[in-house]
């Protein structure tokens, strides 16, 4: 069983599956990682997104080989890599592998610091193939440079080259961006997934940031205290989170408490179906910030429909931030525009499409 993973992972090139089942880890006394479940399928790219502690690095390095469960079984395209019986070390397991502080050698130029992890190969080929793989992320004209030469983001890159230089059918990638400025970080993130997906490896990446997992990822894994939440793409866990946490997670939410009465849920500014709850039920409506509409209504007009009035306005140059007190609410309501001319002070009117309504069991 690990002999055929052995060999179907290394050196394949091809896309590889990774399945982690029913993965527990503890450190010493502390759970990091509960009973996870999640199948990688072959060149698809997997988000490990959670907030910081959540277990996705346990998580990758247990992928890895650097960490052990200590229940459960890692597969890779087939093959037991990690289980009860079975543990092969990072190198046997086709995995490549590249982390936030990158760690180039600083005594080494740059082409010798990705033949690093090609040991296998004779010098003449692994050289070649460290050249290649330069240039799959642009820098070949800095193969025989040191890497102090090289801007942060050249040398996330450098580090990238050297992940895929061996060709692994696995790629797992820890923040691989989050130690770069916010501009260079989508250039070097675009650079990354073009030659990512020309090589066809399967990746999963850690990141915190919803952002970057929904434009990374063709699927998203978000993780709390050590458990997965929900697994789908991008648009599944934004438009239909399994609960408030996801909801949260990908962006701020108003929280408006009611309870159902009649398969309908009334809040101050308008009701929303809500299908598979009980009568009854207490439940929270979520509404994204730029899905409350507001218009500017006299004191007349809001005194009949729901009356709101701005407290503040935050210029955020494509969008406006509102902050709007409603009759019948605990807080302001805080809501995205763009550009509105309101003011703070200003009488509007607030509502919402029922579409937009996330609902769920309360709390
Ligand atoms: N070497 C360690 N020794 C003891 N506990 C650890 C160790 N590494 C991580 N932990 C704990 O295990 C849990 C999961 O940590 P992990 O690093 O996997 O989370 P993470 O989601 O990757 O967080 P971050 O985004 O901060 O890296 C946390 O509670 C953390 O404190």
């Amino acid at each position: 069983m690990a002999l055929s993973a052995e060999r179907e992972g290394e050196d394949t090139g091809a896309s590889g599956r990774l399945v982690f089942e029913n993965i527990t880890h503890h450190y010493d006394s502390v759970a990091s990682v509960e009973d996870v479940s999640l199948e990688v399928e072959p060149g698809e790219v997997l988000c490990l997104l959670g907030q910081s502690g959540s277990g996705k690095t346990t998580l990758l390095r247990i992928a890895a080989g650097i960490e052990r469960q200590s229940a459960g079984r890692v597969v890779v395209n087939g093959g037991e890599v990690a289980g009860p019986d079975v543990f092969l070390p990072p190198e046997r397991r086709g995995v490549g592998l590249m982390f936030q502080d990158y760690a180039l050698f600083p005594h080494l130029t740059i082409v010798k610091n990705v033949m690093f992890g090609l040991t296998d190969l004779p010098k003449a080929e692994a050289e070649k193939v460290a050249r290649e793989a330069l240039m799959a992320v642009g820098l070949a004209a800095y193969a025989d440079d040191y890497p102090h030469a090289l801007s942060g983001g050249e040398q996330q890159r450098v580090a990238l080259a050297r992940a895929m230089a061996p060709n692994p059918s696995v790629l797992l990638m820890d923040e691989p961006f989050s130690g770069l400025d916010r501009r260079l970080r989508e250039d070097v993130r675009e650079n990354a997934l073009t030659a990512v997906e020309r090589t066809g490896a399967t990746c999963i990446v850690v990141t915190h940031d919803p952002e970057e997992a929904m434009r990374m990822g063709d699927r998203i894994a978000l993780l709390r205290r050590g458990r997965i939440v929900q697994v789908g793409t991008p648009e599944d866990l934004y438009r239909r989170p399994a609960d408030l946490f996801v909801a949260r997670f990908f962006s701020d939410l108003n929280e408006i408490p009611g309870r159902v009465t009649g398969g309908e849920v009334e809040t101050p500014i308008g009701g929303a179906p809500v299908p598979g709850f009980s009568e009854g039920e207490a439940v929270v409506v979520g509404l994204r910030p730029h899905d409350i509409r507001v218009t500017r209504g006299s004191d007349r007009l809001a005194l009949d429909r729901t009356p709101g009035r701005v407290l503040r306005r935050r210029f955020l140059g494509e969008v406006d931030l509102l902050d709007i007190a409603v009759r019948g609410l605990d807080r302001p309501l805080s809501v995205r525009r763009h550009g509105s001319d309101l003011a703070a002070g200003e009488h509007v009117v607030v509502g919402f499409d029922a579409a937009a309504a996330l609902v769920f069991a309360a709390e």
